[in-house]
């Protein structure tokens, strides 16, 4: 393969942010046609700044990019998916009240040949989609379809531009194992049929499973580059970490076991022309970890807020420590101790416009405050705490919240919940977007709450991570709570058909 001229020659690449941030530092990348490449790094390694710069998104502050023979760079997305590149990021850029067909000919000023009115575009998405194995229905409403789906009409929407390249940034992220599994068969077709990917990931076994070579990252640079046939899981680890991960969970009797939280009878409100669930009662006890598991999109989130005073709680009433919160705001709740951590860092967890010393102070300004003035050197001191105890990437704690890389935000609003040693931690998906090495340093804290008495609440859609973490396991469907089960019993078979629908009583144990 080598022999041939790659499809994409990125030579010299370096990108800097003002003066004190180099995010890619003399990068060389290649990718050929046919071929899988998996993008390997640390959170803040530089990764996406790569590939923004391969669409159009970021210039390069130096280097240069061939494609297809041709030296270029693009000006914008536009430009670059003219050209054969096109990136599927995390959140989806779709229409929802439009059908496929409609959304595939929206926004285009190139349309592909044949394709200019609907039916012409209809057939042209059947035909794609039937060689790709993608599976869409041109007349179908994005609003009605599942995550995965609308994943494969952003593919698709790739595919009728006729792009060649296509750069996918965490595509797993929010899929269930059935539609990752789909999500690979469409690659491979791709693959077969000479595109070239790149997939952006941190989840190793996906990295063995789908990809034929590894371009690793570290700090802004390109360390290394192996054939996955001829490499490890335990190799990449240590080209991305510089070292051997433990991931073994140091689980202590806690320090008590008082009831922590309880909720009886919490009706949650329902969802816009969603019917409503059926309420939900649970205790949580301290020094326990708690884990919901479940395909995103079952209630958790619902639930989640609902506890912390996000949503109001339709009936029932919920309590902490015995005293009753149901009607307390959220800022009450927090200072009553309860912690909260969403799964949408950028939306809830942060304000990105503000700096991280800030962010680390939000909603506790409180005890940062001395003769009712902020005293700015207790807040410097507690945000260069967070910074080093959760390895945070950045230059200082003045940085902007909103130019830190996903994990490294991520980190920033876990570690400032965590440091404020909460009762009560409610969390959701505490490592989705983290590195290998992030995930054991946050399974560590988590377990460390744990272990100091804190009750916590997770949700996760990682069937590993609720298993190695969890003392008790709850399990959501469509809203409902469909069982509990202590770690002991909990298999994933179990777990799967109760995910898929199944109360606990259904399935034996
Ligand atoms: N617009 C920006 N302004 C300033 N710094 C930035 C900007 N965008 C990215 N950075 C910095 O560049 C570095 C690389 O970030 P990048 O997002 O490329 O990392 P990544 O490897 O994709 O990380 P993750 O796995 O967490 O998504 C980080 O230190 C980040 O804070």
């Amino acid at each position: 393969m080598t022999d041939i001229a790659p499809l994409l020659r990125m030579q010299k690449i370096t990108k800097r942010f003002g003066a004190s941030v180099l995010a890619n530092d003399c990068i060389d990348f290649d990718l050929h046609a046919g071929e899988v490449v998996a993008l390997l790094g640390e959170n803040g390694a530089g990764k996406s700044t790569l590939m923004n710069i391969l669409y159009g998104l970021y210039e390069p502050t130096e280097g240069t990019i061939e494609f297809d023979g041709i030296e270029t760079t693009f000006r914008d997305p536009a430009q670059a998916i003219e050209h054969g590149i096109g990136m599927i990021h995390q959140e989806f850029m779709l229409v929802e009240p439009f059908t496929v067909a409609e959304n595939l000919l929206m926004g285009t000023t190139t349309l592909p040949e044949g394709a200019g009115n609907l039916n012409a575009a209809r057939r042209l998405i059947r035909e794609i989609s039937a060689d790709y194995g993608l599976q869409v229905d041109p007349d179908a409403r994005i609003e009605d379809l599942a995550v995965g789906q609308r994943q494969r009409v952003e593919i698709l929407k790739l595919l009728f531009r006729h792009a060649k390249l296509l750069i996918l940034d965490e595509p797993t992220a929010v899929l269930t194992p059935q539609e990752t599994d789909a999500l690979f068969e469409v690659l491979n077709r791709l693959r077969s049929n000479g595109h070239a990917i790149v997939i952006v990931t941190h989840k190793m076994h996906e990295v063995m499973a789908i990809s034929d070579r590894v371009a690793v990252m570290r700090s802004g640079q390109m360390v290394a580059t192996v054939k996955t046939s001829e490499s490890t899981e335990a190799e990449l680890v240590r080209l991305m970490v510089g070292r051997d991960l433990d991931m073994s969970v140091d689980r202590t009797e806690p320090k008590q076991r008082k009831r922590a939280l309880e909720l009886v009878q919490v009706q949650v409100e329902a969802r816009e022309g969603a019917k409503a669930t059926p309420p939900a009662t649970l205790t949580l006890r301290h020094g326990e970890v708690l884990g919901i598991a479940g395909v995103d999109g079952n209630g958790q989130t619902e639930l989640i807020e609902t506890i912390f005073g996000l949503k109001d709680a339709v009936s029932g009433s919920i309590t902490l420590e015995g005293r009753d919160i149901t009607a307390l705001s959220t800022a009450e709740r927090r200072a009553a101790g309860i912690g909260y951590v969403p799964p949408d860092r950028r939306g809830v967890g942060a304000l990105v416009t503000l700096s991280i010393e800030d962010n680390v102070i939000l909603g506790a300004s409180k005890d940062f405050t001395q003769f009712g003035l902020l005293n700015r050197s207790l807040a410097r001191v507690a945000a260069d705490d967070v910074i080093s105890r959760f390895g945070v990437k950045t230059p200082d704690a003045d940085f902007a919240s909103g130019n830190l890389s996903g994990g490294n935000l991520q980190k920033l609003v876990l570690g400032r919940e965590v440091s404020r040693d909460p009762k009560v931690l409610l969390i959701e998906q505490p490592t989705r977007g983290l590195d290998v090495g992030a995930i054991e340093l946050v399974w560590g804290e988590i377990i460390e709450q744990r272990n100091q008495g804190a009750a916590v609440l997770m949700a996760s859609t990682e069937l590993e991570e609720i298993l190695a973490l969890s003392d008790r396991i709850a399990v959501m469907f469509e809203g409902e709570i469909m069982g509990v089960i202590p770690r002991d019993k909990a298999t994933t078979a179990l777990l799967g058909a109760m995910m898929a629908g199944r109360r606990l009583e259904e399935v034996a144990l």
